[in-house]
């Protein structure tokens, strides 16, 4: 099965972790964690004068909140509806990862250009949230974003492997994880979730109702499609059809991003206790917020 430029892109990244020692892994940016694989001090310093088009539209994700699974449907409706098929490059598509000069070639790309960032509401570019492009904001419930990031810790060459669960959920919890703390996150999107260019969803929803999720985010972009195109993205997107093509799209990552797909894993991992430090840190953050009860935390969360 042929491999597509976006999986050689990212083979590429996972070679060059193999080389590097834990300690060389990650760096600190304004007193966050990044993979050094993939990002870098100068090209942070260059996303602050990036130019924003109105009609360019943004996926903004928490880590392991299913940015790949929406990035997949976005590409996919763009393509339906500029009737071709939209290439992807990760290292340009990703605001934060690759070199500076990477924002030469985002300037000649086709409109609307599609771009994702697991940035902190603060650090993404004053231009794209003071201009009027589409924001489409991902969340997913806290426990399984946690359990999903500590596997991703262990099986991504990029990420320094972390010795058990306990010590990932410590992390987790105070925030010493790559693109920092779960929580701060929501809470930063909380504030800005009923500006007209934003739209927050969420990857339990989607797992309800994945055609209803594909309608909703075709509707947001102003997209105009027929029911059955909306229909064959949401097959396109399920779980199973994006893990069985995923070594010809995502290459060698593929197996490490397509894990379970799954609502409720964290029953797996979770102690009673860290349930329990979970559900507190949620009520004394999210809880009493609109964002906090999109996430629908006591279905999604509780025993
Ligand atoms: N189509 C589809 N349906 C349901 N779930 C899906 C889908 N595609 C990816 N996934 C799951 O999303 C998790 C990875 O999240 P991200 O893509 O945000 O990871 S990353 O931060 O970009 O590395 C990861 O979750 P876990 O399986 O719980 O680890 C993926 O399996």
């Amino acid at each position: 099965m042929a491999m597509s430029s976006f999986a050689r892109e990212i083979d590429a990244v996972l070679d060059a972790a193999e080389g590097k020692k834990t300690e060389e892994l990650l760096i600190t940016y304004k007193g966050v964690l990044y993979p050094s694989t993939l990002c870098c001090a100068e090209t942070f310093q260059a996303l602050d004068t990036m130019e924003v088009r109105k009609d360019d539209v943004f996926l903004a994700a928490y880590p392991k909140c299913g940015t790949n699974w929406i990035e997949h449907i976005l590409n996919d409706l763009t393509s339906a509806v500029l009737r071709k098929e939209v290439p992807r490059i990760k290292h340009l598509q990703i605001l934060e990862f690759g070199v500076p000069e990477k924002f030469q070639k985002i300037k000649s790309l086709p409109s609307p250009r599609l771009f994702t960032t697991h940035l902190h509401y603060d650090n993404i570019p004053k231009a794209v949230l003071g201009s009027n492009a589409k924001v489409l904001v991902l969340l997913r419930n806290p426990k399984d974003a946690a359990v999903s990031y500590y596997h991703f810790y262990n099986k991504n060459p990029g990420l320094p492997n972390v010795s058990s669960w306990d010590e990932f959920f410590q992390k987790f919890m105070s925030g010493e994880v790559c693109w920092s703390s779960y929580f701060d996150y929501a809470l930063a999107w909380n504030k800005h979730m009923d500006k007209e260019n934003i739209m927050i969803i969420t990857y339990e929803e989607m797992k309800e109702n994945l055609p209803q999720g594909v309608k909703q985010i075709a509707e947001f972009l102003g997209f105009s499609l027929p029911e059955e195109k909306i229909q064959s993205i949401a097959e396109n997107a399920t779980f199973e059809s994006m893990s069985n093509k995923s070594q010809e799209t995502h290459g060698k990552f593929g197996p490490i991003l397509f894990r379970k797909g799954t609502v409720g894993d964290w029953k797996n991992l979770f102690t009673e206790a860290q349930s329990q430090e979970m559900d507190a840190k949620f009520e004394e953050c999210l809880a009493g917020t609109k964002l906090g009860a999109r996430l629908k935390y006591d279905k999604y969360c509780k025993y």
